[in-house]
């Protein structure tokens, strides 16, 4: 058996316009995904998965999508527990070049799953890097991340880019512009994270954005002024100046929530934040609900966010240095 851990995620700046070529800096934060893949003597996939929000459960079945599980569970679950990680098998096969092998795959994951912490490419990145050793293949971070970033882009529906997955396979922060991906040195900054135990569905809330984007000019333009401010957010990491990036992280997340994407328990624990004295606070990720991120040297909007109603979780996020890490 081999498995490998890979880390979620907080996005300073630049979701979903990084689709459309804008640039986007995402941060890799010490939550983790844990993934265990080991070959079978037959051509089945059987998937345990631990830590989804639902209870754990198990599943077996040949693979491929016209073979589903004949399990008592619901759509929704099958579709959590066999879309990525279905899609990453597919590319373990394809690097491997071994179509037919089976595999039991376990999934322990301390990322909640569709909340904007980048659980699915965490997911994505650990299995193919599990999978690929377990075949006695060690692929290097790059192509360990294009493979992943291929597993979003099949499962959002053709519509993703390289930021989570390249984000999570190398850790640290990182700037992804198309399929220019590079690593940045950052500061070590007082990253808070609010949850309010809800999740987002990143491929319907990709879809919406891009509607958007097709009626309206002013639309398009939102998305051109999210690139505007990523570019003076790197100015001001490069600088250390964690006002100015709090100050910018208000103004992505005022156009995020322009294009739709924010919710109201997002919004009510960005203003929690900001009223506690954070120097901004903005949605991460897909939104719909899920998770914001804020920074705040001080307890105040750790302590503000717990009170806040709609607001489940609140912790502090480390930067995680480390991306894939190979446990066995
Ligand atoms: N612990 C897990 N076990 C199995 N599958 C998981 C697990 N965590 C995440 N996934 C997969 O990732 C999907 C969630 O991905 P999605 O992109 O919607 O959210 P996210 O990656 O958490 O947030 P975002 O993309 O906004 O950062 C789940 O539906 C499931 O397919
Ligand atoms: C919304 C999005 O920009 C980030 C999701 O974490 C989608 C993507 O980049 O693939
Ligand atoms: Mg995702």
């Amino acid at each position: 058996m081999a498995v490998s851990s890979a880390p979620g995620k907080v996005y300073l700046f630049g979701e979903h316009a990084v689709v459309y070529g804008e640039p986007a800096v995402p941060c890799a934060i010490e939550r983790r995904a844990r993934v265990g893949v080991e070959q079978r003597s037959d051509n089945k996939l059987r998937i345990h998965a631990e830590d989804l929000s639902l209870d754990g459960f198990t599943v077996e079945y040949a693979g491929g999508a016209n073979d589903r599980p004949d399990i008592d569970a619901s759509e929704s679950l099958l579709n959590a527990a066999m879309g990525y990680i279905d899609s990453a098998i597919e590319q373990v096969r394809d690097v491997t070049d071994e179509g037919d092998v089976g595999f039991d795959v376990t999934i322990e994951s301390d990322i909640p799953l569709g909340a904007g912490l980048g659980s699915s490419a965490a997911v994505a990145v650990a299995a193919i890097d599990a999978g690929t050793r377990e075949l006695g293949t060690t692929l290097e971070t790059d192509e360990l991340a294009d493979r992943a970033y291929r597993t979003e882009h099949e499962v959002q529906s053709g519509q993703a880019s390289r930021a989570d997955t390249f984000c999570s396979a190398t850790g640290g922060a990182v700037r992804v512009e198309g399929e220019d991906c590079r690593s940045l040195e950052a500061p070590d900054l007082p990253i808070v994270v609010g949850f309010d135990g809800g999740a987002g569905d990143t491929g319907k809330l990709v879809a919406g954005v891009r509607e958007l984007r097709d009626e309206y000019g002013f639309a398009a333009d939102t998305v051109d002024a999210i690139g505007d401010v990523v570019r003076n957010g790197e100015q001001a990491l490069a600088d250390g100046d964690v006002e100015e990036l709090g100050r910018l992280m208000d103004f992505n997340h005022g156009l995020l929530s322009a294009l739709g994407v924010s919710s109201r328990s997002l919004d009510s624990m960005v203003w929690a934040a900001r009223d506690a004295g954070a120097h901004g606070a903005k949605l991460t990720g897909a939104g719909g609900g899920g998770c914001i991120v804020a920074l705040d040297p001080t307890d105040e909007t750790e302590t503000a966010l717990s009170y806040t109603p709609g607001c489940e979780d609140a912790f502090r996020a480390a930067l995680a240095e480390t991306g894939v890490e190979r446990l066995e």
